[in-house]
């Protein structure tokens, strides 16, 4: 569409901004809470929280402390919560068995959201690497990333997480064949309505570092991820990889990160015209938070700005830590 523009001054564009009700009344895109999606770190033990030292704010929990802040999440009116579960190394592995142990953090943390807060929707993360004694979010062998059987293990791990209870299984792993793989087990096994939303264009990004800090992968990592996660150069390659998950099942799409990546966003939701989601990511609200503590940006409103920039963008939500913040400051 080409803007029609009279010429000055019978057009004078600033017209439509002289006072904030008639900015209200023109704007075309803005935030709510229905937008966020929260993803918390899950840790062990009983009524224990504790900071992440890279992205303040953010806590890692005891499963009662998780069920008790998805509550406070519901009662904001956040949709969504997505888990994470801090593994202890002792329970990391060649095998990733714990991954599909129906008792492991993030399966018992599930259960215990849907008994605190029946509303919110719970979606997990598909992936090795909590478990994974390398890091990697795949089987290495011989300094490899073999895909194949990686499939078969994120197949169980999905299978346990919707038998507990998940509404959105989210496979991160980037591995081929995976939404195929998913989807058909859980058909098979009866789970109709669990949705799965793709991390489809996941690009291979140094923002992740206070993540993997928070998930202690960080020490546990050799090499990098490059071999799986995308190439951040590309574009034409993300559409190719949304359109082959769409057409293997997947109900949901994301893009991550999310502020790099907002052009990925827009092309994604005008060429396919699915649900899509953004993941504004660790290392993203790290580098806001920081500035903020600095007194160098208005910490609350550049929250804000950022979150609507993927409204814009195209996205249908985003997931981000900040939101029982953001859900808090849209409710004033
Ligand atoms: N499967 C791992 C996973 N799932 C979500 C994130 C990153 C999230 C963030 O940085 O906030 C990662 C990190 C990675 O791929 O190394």
């Amino acid at each position: 569409m080409k803007p029609t523009v009279a010429p000055f001054p019978s057009s004078r564009l600033r017209r439509t901004r002289q006072s904030s009700a008639i900015r209200a009344l023109v704007r075309s895109n803005s935030l709510s809470v229905d937008d966020l999606i929260w993803p918390v770190f899950v840790r062990d033990g009983k009524d224990t929280e504790e900071p992440v030292p890279s992205m303040p704010g953010v806590m890692r929990r005891s499963v009662d402390l998780i069920a008790k802040a998805a509550r406070e999440a519901a009662d904001l009116g956040i949709p969504a919560i997505c888990l994470f579960p801090y593994t202890d190394t002792s329970l990391k592995t060649e095998d990733c068995a714990e991954a599909w142990n129906p008792d492991n953090l993030c399966n018992r943390a599930i259960r215990a959201i849907k008994d605190a807060a029946p509303e919110i929707a719970v979606m997990t993360d598909v992936a090795l690497d909590p478990y994974n004694i390398n890091g990697h979010d795949g089987y290495v062998v011989d300094g490899e990333i073999v895909n194949d059987a990686t499939v078969e293990a994120l197949v169980k791990m999905a299978l346990t997480q919707a038998e507990s209870g998940a509404d959105i299984i989210g496979p991160s792993d980037m591995m081929d064949g995976r939404i195929g793989a998913i989807r058909k087990a859980l058909e098979q096994d009866g789970h109709h309505n669990v949705m799965i939303l793709s991390y489809a264009a996941k690009y291979a990004s140094s923002f992740y570092g206070p993540f993997r800090d928070a998930v202690g992968a960080s020490g546990a990592l050799s090499g990098d991820k490059n071999t799986y996660q995308m190439d951040p150069g590309n574009s034409d390659e993300a559409m190719r990889l949304i359109e082959r998950d769409l057409a293997e099942g997947a109900d949901m799409v994301m893009v991550k990160p999310g502020m790099p990546y907002l052009d990925i966003c827009r092309r994604a939701k005008e060429t396919f015209g699915v649900p899509t989601f953004a993941y504004q990511v660790s290392g993203e609200y790290a580098m806001l938070q920081a500035a903020a503590q600095n007194g160098w940006l208005d910490g609350e409103k550049v929250m804000l700005e950022s979150l609507l920039g993927f409204k814009r963008a195209g996205c249908d939500g985003i997931l981000t830590y900040f939101a029982p913040e953001a859900a808090r400051l849209l409710a004033a």
